[in-house]
């Protein structure tokens, strides 16, 4: 299979790579997520109109904190690890982005993953910029004491550009409802006041919004819907393969089977399982919670290999993982219509073109992972207003939001005929821009 980034695609990042443009702590030769999400700007830019003159600003993070986190060691030793709070653009309101905890962290991540959520909050319209934050560890490799002392120090050490009106962090991979509470807790006491519209994800006993731990397997079963009754697939009988079976991958397949879809085919960092039947996915909660992955699940017919999952026949794909899972290697073997991008950045910008030539249809994180921070918008107004909103207001108000979200991008992707990853960051970019343009520039 031959590339098929555009020439003048792939020229246009080349020169933004040797420009002044480049931060200087970055490796222009190994640009990781940030020069994927460079990429997807260049192919934006010349929808942009007189706007393209602004376009420079996202491609550079408005703030970018680096933090040594120290903690005692339950051995009583000293462990450091490095953290990240990146704001990327805070152009139509504060920060807003999860905090994730990974051995594979990096600044490049932080700061794509800061991008791409500047533009999916304009893409669903809350009023947010986007930051995201992190901190190179395996939780896994902690006790449930060191966890909690290195999410109250990274707080302490970012307590100066978060807050309710400047930046507000939420969950991400293999962070949870506890960390969230751990937070808010470090910066009340930092504040000398409660302070629950910090962080959202919260639990619900703390100022949490019912319905947030499943609003974005929630949206990419919604988005998942609409694009579904476009492509003319059935999700009763649907052929559904996951990969990550977390917060989102996990309420995601739920969803799908209780609409009536097989879900084939299940990966995470612990295997491959597979049943042509269909996986039960309650018990497969039940294995997950018992042992940790989805590996050695016995209600499985077959455990495959990591890149066989690939290969596997759907009708819907869900990357709901990490970024960068779908390259120009295995873009080729993908047998599947739509694919409902859960994870962020799980596609580079050779496979999305491999995909779309094969008549992929892809769904872009930025559009269909949007429910979680829908439903932290919602949850950081009951803060403010001290007045909570039953589950049903929730879903249903996520759900409208969902809808009419798609149904712009797919407009704007029909009249350009473009991707619907491309629609979506025009529709979003503009209203960006717009902010940034109206605002001007002096101080
Ligand atoms: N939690 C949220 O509200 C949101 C999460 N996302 C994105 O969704 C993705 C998943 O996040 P969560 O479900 O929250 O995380 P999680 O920590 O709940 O689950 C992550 C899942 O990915 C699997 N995984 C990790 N490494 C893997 C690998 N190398 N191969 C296969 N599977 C692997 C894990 O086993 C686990 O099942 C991330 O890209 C995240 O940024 C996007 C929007 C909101
Ligand atoms: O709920 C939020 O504020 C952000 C969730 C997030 O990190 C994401 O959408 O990638």
């Amino acid at each position: 299979m031959t590339k098929t980034v555009p020439a003048d695609v792939q020229n246009n990042v080349a020169n933004h790579l040797n420009s002044h443009a480049l931060p200087s702590y970055l490796d222009a030769n190994n640009l990781g997520p940030w020069g994927q999400y460079l990429q997807q700007i260049e192919r934006v830019t010349p929808h942009l109109g007189n706007l393209s003159r602004w376009v420079e600003t996202l491609k550079r993070p408005k703030r970018i904190l680096t933090v040594d986190v120290p903690i005692e060691r339950d051995d009583g030793s000293i462990a450091h690890f490095e953290g990240y709070r990146v704001q990327h653009n805070m152009s139509r309101g504060p920060g807003k982005g999860g905090v994730r905890f990974h051995q594979d962290v990096t600044l490049s991540e932080v700061m794509a993953l800061s991008a791409w959520m500047t533009v999916k909050n304009a893409a669903v319209n809350v009023p947010y910029g986007g930051a995201k934050g992190g901190i190179r560890v395996d939780p896994k490799t902690l006790s449930r004491g060191e966890l909690q002392r290195l999410t109250r120090r990274y707080t302490s050490e970012i307590s100066m550009i978060i807050g309710p009106t400047k930046d507000i962090p939420a969950p991400d991979v293999n962070t949870n409802e506890q960390v969230m509470a751990w937070m808010m807790d470090s910066y009340s006491m930092i504040e000398g006041n409660l302070s629950t519209g910090v962080v959202t994800g919260k639990p619900i006993s703390l100022g949490g919004s019912l319905g947030r731990r499943e609003a974005t397997g929630r949206g990419v079963f919604v988005v998942g819907r609409e694009a579904a009754a476009k492509r003319g697939v059935e999700i009763k009988g649907a052929r559904v393969a996951v990969q990550g079976f977390g917060n989102v991958g996990g309420v995601a397949a739920t969803m799908f089977n209780g609409a009536g879809a097989k879900i084939v085919a299940v990966q995470d960092h612990t295997g491959t399982v597979v049943n042509e039947g269909g996986l039960d996915v309650a018990r497969l909660h039940e294995h997950v919670a018992e042992t940790g992955g989805v590996g050695g699940f016995a209600g499985a017919e077959a455990c495959l290999d990591r890149e066989a999952f690939w290969g596997i026949e759907s009708d819907i794909l869900i990357p709901a993982a990490l970024e960068q899972q779908i390259t120009e290697e295995n873009a080729p073997r993908i047998r599947t219509k739509i694919m409902l991008e859960g994870a962020n950045g799980p596609t580079t910008p050779e496979a999305d073109d491999i995909l779309a030539a094969n008549n992929v249809l892809v769904v872009p994180d930025v559009l269909a992972n949007a429910g979680g921070v829908t439903v932290s918008y919602f949850e950081w107004v009951q803060d403010f207003s001290s007045f909570f909103w039953t589950e049903d207001e929730i879903n249903a108000r996520l759900t409208r939001i969902m809808q009419e979200a798609f149904s712009a991008v797919w407009d704007v992707a029909q009249q350009k005929n473009v991707s619907l990853r491309t629609a979506t960051f025009i529709l979003a970019c503009t209203r960006v821009l717009q902010a940034r343009e109206v605002r001007g520039l002096y101080p």
